[in-house]
């Protein structure tokens, strides 16, 4: 029997989800610095008449100084790193983020680019004294083309303002994150973001139509072209996309942005084991074909913590898995036909055990929230070492449990989800406190294994400051020193996002 959706209480506005992670854990995170050891490169240091030079440019408000003006730029939003800048600057043009660099690279002063602060790897926050260039006043939408779908607009843009605009005219953005309310489209290219509906809408390097970026010596690359074809040498615009602010800042984008699905569906699945995951995703892929838009997965654990720790409602019973599937397409009565005869045919198959479908917005929002809050869940409780890997289908799920053995009662939650149609698992290691001696059970452990299952160390969070040191399990010797090469050439003097991607030896 298909159940009903349960009467679901007011839906967790993801603010409010923020606000209590933010709550949660008050004290300053340990100095990045020191948590990890790492030694300060041979920057200059800031000066008073380099201030005064920012603020001859950008004008006295938009140059913070002041310490607890200051302090929320050096730290990441899950409180694992804490940089020690002492500057921010707030660029409103691309002019004017030339201008800086240009400075920055006569000077020797190294630069953290940030956008909204989302990333889970450390990259968007400064290390030692790095200047934080901020892009949140960069927020212009440049045009939109409704005909073609190419959207052109400034790097500090929200992803979720650029949803609500290009939705009211027939559009949506290719790319949807959790982090959708906070993050900024330059941050999302800088990362080359993946999350919610890869599997239909592709990574950014396909969605990204042209970039508008600038080196560490000020020069402005022009790479902003809206052409879907565009054959002419070498396609920099990919140089940008994914090199986490390293070769350069990214200023503008033009992106291409889907049509608007007339009809969306969402269900949400109990499943006994990760076996029959893996035979629901083959059946969907063939039962609901071109409007398949995601398949994700979470195991009990998960879901748990977003019931126990934040409050949210679970549409159905307890289950050691769930799956949630959502269509895109274009027929109301079809497309919710083919869910609901999918959820028919597999809980006769026995693949589902329970389940529900809904085309309802609040109710397809409830479900999202619940999925959504999972990576912001064990903040609540305590410090969570957070894994993003991909690994080949069959062996997606064989980490968690071995983990889950490793660190026993030492961990409040070890539990996995994630994007099963790209792949990609996320590991969450909840433990009441941060300790070296949990770190070192779980790195480079975790990685080493991945490595095995030939798998990626970092599949859609990048590399950022966390990882570097690893990045060789997933990475060869001649791609990293081709990586250093181009680093070299784009950024001599290594100003631009120092101790992120690049590990230090190849
Ligand atoms: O925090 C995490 O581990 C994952 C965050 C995000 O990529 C997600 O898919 O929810
Ligand atoms: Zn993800």
């Amino acid at each position: 029997m298909i159940k009903p959706l349960v009467t679901l209480v007011g839906l967790l506005h993801k603010s409010k989800i923020s606000e209590q992670v933010r709550y949660a854990s008050q004290a300053l995170p340990q100095l990045s610095s020191e948590k990890y050891n790492i030694k300060r490169k041979d920057f200059g240091t800031i000066k008073s008449s380099d201030v005064s030079y920012f603020k001859s440019i950008l004008n006295e408000g938009r140059v913070l100084t002041d310490e607890n003006d200051v302090m929320p730029y050096n730290i990441d939003w899950i409180k694992n790193c804490r940089g020690q800048s002492t500057v921010v600057l707030k660029p409103q043009n691309t002019a004017e983020v030339s201008a800086i660099l240009k400075y920055c690279n006569e000077k020797r002063l190294a630069v953290c680019p940030q956008g909204g602060n989302t990333g889970l790897v450390g990259g968007s926050v400064p290390v030692f004294d790095e200047i934080v260039l901020n892009f949140s006043l960069m927020n212009k939408i440049e045009s939109l083309d409704d005909v073609s779908g190419a959207l052109i607009c400034e790097a500090g843009c929200i992803l979720e303002n650029l949803d609500n605009y290009v939705r009211e005219r027939g559009l949506i953005m290719p790319l949807d994150l959790g982090a959708k309310g906070s993050c900024h489209i330059g941050g999302n290219a800088s990362t080359n973001a993946g999350g919610l509906r890869l599997l239909r809408y592709g990574n950014l390097h396909g969605s990204i139509l042209g970039i508008e970026a600038v080196k560490a010596d000020g020069t402005v690359i022009d790479c902003l072209k809206a052409l879907k074809k565009d054959n002419t040498g070498y396609h920099l615009k990919h140089l940008f996309i994914g090199s986490e602010g390293t070769l350069g800042f990214v200023t503008k984008v033009a992106v291409s942005c889907p049509v608007l699905p007339k009809a969306v569906n969402l269900g949400f699945f109990g499943v006994e084991n990760f076996e029959n995951i893996l035979k629901l995703y083959k059946s969907a892929k063939s039962s609901l074909g071109e409007i398949l838009s995601a398949f994700e997965m979470a195991d009990f654990d998960s879901i748990n913590s977003t019931v126990q720790n934040l409050k949210l409602p679970n549409p159905i019973a307890d289950y050691p898995f769930y799956v949630l599937v959502e269509t895109h397409g274009s027929d109301d009565v079809h497309d919710g036909e083919k869910l609901s005869r999918f959820l028919s045919k597999e809980m006769e198959s026995g693949l589902i055990v329970d389940g529900t479908v809904t085309s309802e917005p609040s109710k397809m929002q409830t479900i999202w929230n619940l999925r959504e809050s999972i990576a912001g869940a064990g903040l609540v409780v305590g410090y969570v070492f957070k894994y993003d890997v991909s690994i080949p289908l069959k062996n997606y799920y064989d980490l968690v449990p071995i983990l889950r053995k490793k660190v026993g009662d030492k961990a409040l939650i070890v539990c996995g989800y994630g994007h099963v149609g790209d792949g990609n698992i996320h590991i969450n290691v909840t433990v009441p406190k941060y300790s070296q001696e949990i770190a070192s059970v779980l790195e480079p452990y975790i990685f080493e294994e991945v490595s095995k299952l030939n798998g990626s160390i970092s599949a859609e969070h990048g590399i950022g400051f966390r990882k570097p040191k690893y990045i060789h399990y997933s990475k060869d010797k001649s791609a990293l020193q081709l990586m250093k090469d181009l680093k070299q050439l784009m950024d001599p003097n290594g100003i631009l996002n120092p101790y992120k991607v690049l590990p230090d030896t190849v």
